[in-house]
C-alpha cells in the first residue's frame, strides 16, 4: 500500500517518470519482474529520479522519510557488463547464459555493452571475476556455472569455492559480481532452473546485475 501510494504521488507530479519506469514506481503491480527477482519492499524514487531534473521538487514532497537508494531497471543505457561463464556442464550453463542474455536485450543493454568469457569451470569462475572487475571496465558482472553433486565431497569443495570466490571477487574490485553458479543435486535440478520449470537463474542474474550497476554506479 505504501508503495502504492508514493508510486501514485509520483504519477500526479511527475507522470513521465512514474509511466516509464513502472516496476520502481508501482513494485506490486508488475508481477513480470516480481515473478523473477526479488523487488525491494520499499516504496522509493530510483536513482534515476534523483538527477532528474523534472523531478526535483517530487523528492522534497515524496521523500518525508530518510533518502532512499534504488538501482533502476529501466535507464540502462551506457551501463556496462561482463559474463563469466564456466563450460562445466555446459549443456546447462549454455541455457543460462542465453537467459541472461535475453534478459540484457529486454532491457535495451547493447550487444557492444556485454562481453562473455568463457572459463573451464565454476571454479575458474572467480578469479576472472575479480580481473575483469579491476579493469573498470564494467558496472557489473555475472558469473554463470553449474555445479552438479558426483559421488565424492568434490561438489562441495567447488561450489563453496565458487560463492566464497565470487562474493571476495566483488569485495575486492568493488564491482558488483552477481552469483548466477547453480548448486544442485543432480541434473534434473539443475535444468529446472535453467528455462525449466523453476525458471532461468541466468535471467535473474541479469536483472540483479543490472539493478546493482545502477545502484553502484550512483553511489560514489
Ligand atoms: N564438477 C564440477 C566442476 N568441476 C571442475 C572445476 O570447476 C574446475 O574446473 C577443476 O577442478 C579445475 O580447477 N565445475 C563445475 O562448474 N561444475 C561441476 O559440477
Ligand atoms: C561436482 C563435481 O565436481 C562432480 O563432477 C564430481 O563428481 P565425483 O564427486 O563423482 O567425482
Amino acid at each position: 500500500m505504501a508503495s502504492f501510494t508514493a508510486a501514485y504521488k509520483l504519477s500526479l507530479v511527475c507522470p513521465s517518470l512514474a509511466s516509464s519506469s513502472p516496476q520502481h514506481f508501482l513494485p506490486s503491480l508488475n508481477k513480470s519482474i516480481l515473478s523473477i527477482s526479488p523487488t525491494p519492499s520499499f516504496s522509493s524514487i530510483s536513482l534515476a529520479s534523483i538527477g532528474n531534473p523534472r523531478c526535483g521538487s517530487l523528492i522534497a514532497s515524496a521523500a518525508a522519510g530518510p533518502k532512499r537508494l534504488l538501482g533502476s531497471l529501466t535507464s540502462t543505457q551506457g551501463l556496462k557488463f561482463a559474463v563469466v561463464v564456466a563450460r562445466f556442464n555446459e549443456i546447462v550453463t549454455s541455457l543460462l547464459l542465453e537467459g541472461a542474455l535475453e534478459t540484457f536485450r529486454r532491457y535495451s543493454i547493447k550487444e557492444e555493452d556485454i562481453t562473455v568469457v568463457s572459463v573451464p569451470g565454476s571454479f575458474e569462475i572467480p578469479v576472472v571475476a575479480q580481473k575483469l572487475g579491476k579493469t573498470g571496465a564494467y558496472d557489473a558482472i555475472i558469473c554463470i556455472g553449474a555445479v552438479i553433486r558426483g559421488d565424492t565431497t568434490h561438489y562441495d569443495a567447488v561450489a563453496n569455492s565458487a560463492a566464497s570466490g565470487v562474493l571476495s571477487a566483488g569485495l575486492s574490485s568493488g564491482v558488483p559480481c552477481i552469483f548466477g553458479v547453480l548448486t544442485c543435486d543432480d541434473m534434473d535440478q539443475a535444468l529446472n532452473r535453467a528455462g525449466g520449470k523453476s525458471g532461468n537463474k541466468g535471467a535473474e542474474a541479469a536483472i540483479t546485475a543490472i539493478e546493482m550497476a545502477s545502484l553502484c554506479k550512483s553511489i560514489i
